[in-house]
């Protein structure tokens, strides 16, 4: 469609050439006012040409102009103000982007001289939008009331309902009353043919429930039973989409780059895909939980523990308890085995970044469909040795954390393992051992600047497909058998009794693992990546906004 002159608001006094194909709405500047400073004529304006993607169009609408009102159904003048050689108008709502990934729905108004062209306008840009098959119409969408600081409510209210209906996008809304309502909810009742999406609105813990819920469902539904850790499980049918309201978020800042619930409302009405690894979690043959960001045992595991105690002193619960957890110290015991990725592009330490449309995810994600490959544990594998595929690493460790993306979120904003992929089907499996209270720190410092927090001699970090722990004192017959002789029965009751009755300052057996914010009591589990087995409405990390603060959405 092309019409010309419309006059676009953002510019007063300025007329623009508008376009509109199946890809671009552009408008260009047809002529411009001159000014005379100092005896040289001077442009106003600076000549320009802008244009927006149709698929980041939000919503079209005819705009009421001040000059005139509707009478018996006809537009008609009523005074005899500048606007009345343009008394039409509609307004197009569209993404800007801002700094740091923050996206806007802004507005540009086009006004012209002819009612009818007016309407034409409106109506063949929601033609273009209606084609737009991605987006999603209905959606389903639970709220945590009792998230980070509370505020989830009136964040879905105030920020983003408002987007979601200008946008046409219609919801069910759910407020959960209690935990595991949002988890029990999708696997047994929820009508999810009816929907397009499902929208969590709370932190990592929340959007844990609503994967949960839909993974369980989806392989019960398909007759896969999720006990055995080596079947291999149904990608979910709905995306889902996380607006931020908890207290670390990093799910949702890993994906998009920023914790901003409007941000995430465009992601979603603009109907983006973002594929994600799940790592399943058994132990002996019975499944435990799905995780997509932080499996993590040790340290993340202790300051989650301690944390939830503190619920009432909100996100910062979590600063609290990490400084308690450090100064506390506490080292565990047991054996690590882990297959490594030795076939996929990308390393660990490769210092690159996982982006929007990444080709390690793409390429990775290929070869894992063609290859169906099937690894089975050596449950022989000994200590230090690489046994098959496998290698097993026996220590004292402070922390092992399992990052499947990079674990970004505002307290670390390059996260726990930077050069993580999304949908690689990967873990970065990190291994810190036991070292001084000084090294740790370094180490930890090093989560908040630009330093490689890898690159320290007592840790170390793989990139794997499965992994297993085994704590100490859960180790095979033989072990027992060894430790035995060297005196270690009474050393195992006394940390037991320790373990129950912690006042007397005895180091702990035991952690609990940190999944995705959620406490896993047990310590021995088994983990296998599923790759790419959800989707997000999300797109990555958009490499460079080309524009920033432009205030026009794009400039052609
Ligand atoms: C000295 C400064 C050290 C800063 C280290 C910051 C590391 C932050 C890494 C964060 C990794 C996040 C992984 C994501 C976990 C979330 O799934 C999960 C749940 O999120 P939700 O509440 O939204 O549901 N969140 C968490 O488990 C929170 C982990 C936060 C850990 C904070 C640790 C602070 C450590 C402070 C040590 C200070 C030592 C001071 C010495 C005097
Ligand atoms: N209505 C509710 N009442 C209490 N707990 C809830 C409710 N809804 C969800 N939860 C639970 O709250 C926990 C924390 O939720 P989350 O949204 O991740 O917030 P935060 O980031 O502050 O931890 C999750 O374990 C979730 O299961
Ligand atoms: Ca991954």
């Amino acid at each position: 469609m092309e019409e010309k002159p419309l006059r676009n608001t953002e510019h007063l006094r300025r007329v623009f050439e508008v376009t509109l194909n199946r890809v671009l709405l552009t408008w260009k500047e047809l002529q411009t006012k001159k000014k005379r400073v100092s005896g040289k004529i001077h442009n106003t304006f600076k000549a320009g040409s802008y244009s927006v993607p149709v698929s980041e169009i939000v919503a079209v609408r005819e705009t009421e102009v001040d000059s005139r009102t509707k009478d018996d159904g006809r537009w008609q003048k009523m005074s005899q103000k500048p606007s009345e050689a343009y008394p039409y108008a509609f307004t197009v709502s569209c993404v800007e982007r801002a700094s740091r990934h923050r996206w806007r729905c802004s507005d540009v108004t086009f006004h012209c001289t002819d009612g009818l062209v007016c309407q034409q306008w409106v109506q063949t840009i929601r033609e273009q939008l209606s084609l737009l098959t991605c987006r999603p119409k209905h959606l389903l969408v639970y709220i945590n009331p009792y998230g980070g600081k509370q505020q989830g409510k009136r964040i879905y209210e105030e920020k983003v309902a408002p987007l979601f209906s200008r946008a046409s996008v219609s919801t069910d809304v759910i407020v959960t009353e209690h935990a595991n309502h949002a988890r029990e909810h999708l696997k047994t009742e929820a009508e999810l043919k009816k929907y397009d999406g499902v929208v969590c609105v709370g932190g990592d813990g929340m959007f844990s429930e609503v994967i949960h819920g839909l993974i369980t469902r989806t392989q019960r539904d398909c007759g896969v039973d999720q006990d055995s850790a080596e079947e291999r499980l149904v990608p979910c049918g709905l995306r889902i989409g996380i607006i931020p309201a908890g207290s670390t978020d990093c799910i949702c800042y890993a994906t998009v780059g920023i914790n901003d619930p409007v941000t995430s409302a465009l992601h979603i009405i603009v109907g983006d895909s973002q594929p994600l690894d799940v790592c399943s979690v058994h132990h002996n043959n019975t499944f435990l939980k799905y995780s997509v960001s932080l499996l993590g045992y040790g340290f993340y595991g202790d300051v989650l523990a301690d944390s939830e105690r503190k619920r009432w002193m909100g996100p910062a619960r979590y600063d609290f308890s990490g400084v308690k957890t450090f100064l506390t110290h506490n080292y565990y015991e047991g054996t690590v085995s882990f297959l490594p990725a030795t076939d996929v592009l990308g390393s660990p330490r490769d210092k690159t970044v996982c982006t929007t449309g990444c080709y390690v995810c793409q390429r990775n994600g290929q070869l894992l469909s063609e290859a169906n490959q099937d690894y089975r544990v050596d449950e022989d594998a000994s200590d230090s040795e690489c046994d098959g595929d496998w290698r097993v690493i026996r220590g004292k460790f402070l922390a092992i954390n399992a990052a499947s993306m990079s674990c970004a979120c505002p307290r670390s904003p390059k996260g726990l393992s930077p050069s993580a992929h999304l949908a690689d089907g990967t873990t970065d499996l990190i291994l810190v051992r036991k070292c001084s209270r000084i090294n740790f720190l370094r180490h930890l410092l090093r989560h908040t600047s630009k330093d490689d927090q890898f690159d320290l001699d007592f840790v170390e970090v793989h990139r794997v497909r499965k992994f297993r722990f085994t704590p100490r004192h859960c180790e095979s017959d033989a072990d027992l058998q060894l430790d035995l002789r060297e005196g270690g029965a009474g050393k195992r009751l006394f940390s037991q009794i320790c373990r129950d009755h912690p006042a007397c300052g005895c180091t702990p057996i035991y952690s609990s693992w940190n999944c995705d914010g959620e406490i896993l009591p047990h310590a021995a589990i088994q983990v296998g990546v599923h790759s790419q087995l959800i989707q997000l409405f999300a797109r990555g990390i958009e490499e460079k906004p080309v524009f920033e603060d432009a205030g026009v959405p794009c400039v052609a």
